[in-house]
């Protein structure tokens, strides 16, 4: 297990993107009665607040983490990131 898995995580939602088939991901990204940016921000602002109660719980700390850096992945992803450029600005703020 190493971190290109993060990657390989962000080549899938932008092929779920550019070639849609019935699934979680394709489907809120070309969600039609809600526009797709606010269902994915919906689900960023739940998965947040999941966050935090997983922290102040000290339960299911890393799971709901998942989900909200997951969702934040799949926002960029809509939004047409790329992964390099997310990685990029990382490396701008080491110290
Ligand atoms: N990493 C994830 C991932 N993490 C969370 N989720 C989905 O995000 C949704 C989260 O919604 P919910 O919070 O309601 O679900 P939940 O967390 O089980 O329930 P709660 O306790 O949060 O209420 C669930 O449907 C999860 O399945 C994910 N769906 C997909 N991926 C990745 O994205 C790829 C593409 O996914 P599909 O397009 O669905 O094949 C997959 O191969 C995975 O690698």
């Amino acid at each position: 297990m190493d971190e290109k898995i993060l990657r390989e995580v962000y080549n899938v939602l932008e092929s779920r993107r550019d070639s849609p088939i019935d699934s979680y991901t394709s489907n809120i990204m070309k969600d039609s009665d809600k526009k797709a940016e606010d269902k994915i921000l919906e689900k960023i602002a739940e998965e947040c607040g999941e966050t935090i109660i997983a922290s102040k719980n000290d339960e299911n700390l890393v799971y709901e983490s998942v989900d909200l850096i997951f969702h934040t992945l799949l926002l960029l992803v809509y939004k047409g990131v790329e992964f390099d450029e997310i990685l990029e600005e990382f490396d701008r703020r080491r110290k």
